[in-house]
């Protein structure tokens, strides 16, 4: 039998909208009781569909404005290369949804730099990881020089790719540094950053968040123990917890034994 502990769960709400609030509600709880507790939060945050809407749920939420977020640093686990004000732009879309509405010291959030900056992309690439360097925990015993992400939040595309990490590409391999220049996507914008899998799997908890049918194949792939190199998202591993929320739609081929209503 899975270890409690490593395996996979997966929560089904019924519908997109459904989906947004159910995960916006559990991620300001844990937000919530982690900031009661004094400490510091580091959140890892994704572009996509579901990244946005949950977020927007989130900033919905009533016991949002009351939180102290001054401990609480929000990262990406891709961004577009791009420039600053583009809509295409995950930190863009993440501070209209939400973080431009917190009361939230302006040096908390880490974001990639913007194709319209002074870096080239493999300057962004380098900056953002020399960023992560700076929040590696003192008493780190895997000698990641990054931030352990309470949550890193993840989307899954059509194809299984997770960050900027896509299926069959060499950015999938790496595993000697924190992050990635992505160029030639298959899904435009064709030039990117991303996490490597090494921080991903770093993270106490991975929250895998996607909505549709046409992710079902994706969801299955990922939940049959599929390779990672051609499924990334079924190497995606947090250190305490993997969930995947889905709706109804894109649950169509999870195995009955891995559905868990009580998470
Ligand atoms: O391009 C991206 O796509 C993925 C998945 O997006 P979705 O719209 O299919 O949910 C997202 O996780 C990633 O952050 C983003 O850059």
């Amino acid at each position: 039998m899975a270890d409690s502990i490593t395996e996979k769960r997966v929560v089904i709400s019924p519908d997109k909208q459904h989906l947004a609030e159910s995960v916006a509600a559990r991620f300001v709880s844990r937000v919530e009781k982690q900031v009661a507790d004094g400490l510091t939060v580091h959140i890892c945050l994704t572009g996509g569909s579901m990244g946005g809407a949950v977020l927007e749920a989130a900033a919905r939420d009533p016991r949002t404005p009351a939180i102290d977020w001054s401990g609480v640093h929000f990262w990406w686990g891709d961004e577009r290369f791009v420039p600053r004000d583009s809509d295409d732009r995950n930190e863009k879309q993440a501070r209209v949804a939400m973080l431009d509405a917190l009361d939230i010291p302006a040096e908390n959030i880490h974001a990639v730099a913007a194709s319209d900056g002074s870096l080239d992309l493999d300057g962004a690439a380098t900056a953002y990881a020399d960023e992560l360097a700076q929040f590696a925990p003192a008493d780190r015993t895997d000698g990641g020089a990054w931030p352990a992400f309470d949550i890193c939040f993840l989307g899954v595309g059509p194809d299984a790719h997770i960050a900027s990490l896509f299926p069959d590409r060499p950015e999938i391999q790496i595993t000697d540094r924190a992050t990635v220049p992505v160029r030639d996507s298959p899904k435009p914008p064709p030039e990117r950053v991303s996490l490597t899998r090494p921080v991903i799997n770093s993270s106490t908890r991975v929250w895998m968040v996607l909505a549709g049918a046409d992710k079902a194949s994706a969801l299955g792939l990922a939940l049959a123990g599929a390779s990672y190199a051609s499924v990334p998202a079924a190497g995606a591993k947090g250190r305490r917890r993997t969930v995947l929320f889905v709706d109804e739609a894109a649950a169509d081929q999870v195995p009955p034994q891995l559905i868990d209503q009580e998470y």
